[in-house]
């Protein structure tokens, strides 16, 4: 009984379920972001092979998140994923500028395909703590964001999965920029 009031209360006030799909290049810190939101630890992080799936709820909306492992190898795997994704997050490890030109091609090529063209974006510039890490803002210019994106809600946010920085502010941007019609 108190399940199906809060099932009805769901209904009425926009409960919301989504599948989130997290893609980036090996050692981006996807994997670690998925424990910080769900477990709120830090996970020893060895490298993914294959996915890890976690739901994540926060206020009311319920996040299904795939976590699938970046190295070159298993990149082509990456299309399996794509079909019913809400939103993309894309992860890039803001403190290795000679790896972001490999992370812009990789990015272009999900977007790119016609299952994923017009996906809600997020791209998590992680890892802010280290010295000389690039700005949000810079890696939104290197990425060319503004340029390329013209049917669908993007945004770069800063993040450190350690501490947790940035995580919240990205779902809650997720959640309230999945409802407007796309094109
Ligand atoms: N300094 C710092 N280190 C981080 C941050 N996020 C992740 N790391 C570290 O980066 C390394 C890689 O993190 P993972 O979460 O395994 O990366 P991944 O994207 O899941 O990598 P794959 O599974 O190979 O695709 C680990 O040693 C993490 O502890 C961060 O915000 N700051
Ligand atoms: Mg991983």
């Amino acid at each position: 009984m108190g399940n199906s009031i809060s099932k009805a209360l769901g209904k009425l006030f926009g409960s919301k379920e989504m599948k989130i799909l997290m893609l980036g290049l090996d050692k981006a810190g996807k994997t670690t972001i998925l424990y910080k939101l769900k477990l709120n630890k830090i996970k020893t992080a060895t490298p993914t092979v294959g996915f890890n799936v976690e739901t994540v709820t926060y206020k009311n909306v319920k996040f299904n998140m795939w976590d699938v492992g970046g190295q070159q190898r298993l990149r082509p795997l990456w299309r399996h994923y794509f079909p019913a994704t809400t939103a993309l997050i894309f992860v890039v490890d803001s403190s290795t500028e000679g790896r972001m030109q490999e992370a812009k091609e990789e990015l272009y090529s999900i977007i790119g395909e016609k299952e994923m063209e017009n996906v809600v974006l997020l791209v998590w510039a992680n890892k802010q703590d280290l010295k000389d890490a690039m700005k949000p803002q810079e890696v939104s210019n290197f990425l060319e964001l503004k340029q390329n994106l013209k049917n669908q809600p993007w945004c770069v946010i800063g993040s450190n999965a350690l501490s947790g920085q940035g995580l919240v502010e990205g779902l809650s941007w997720i959640s309230s920029n999945s409802d407007v019609p796309r094109k």
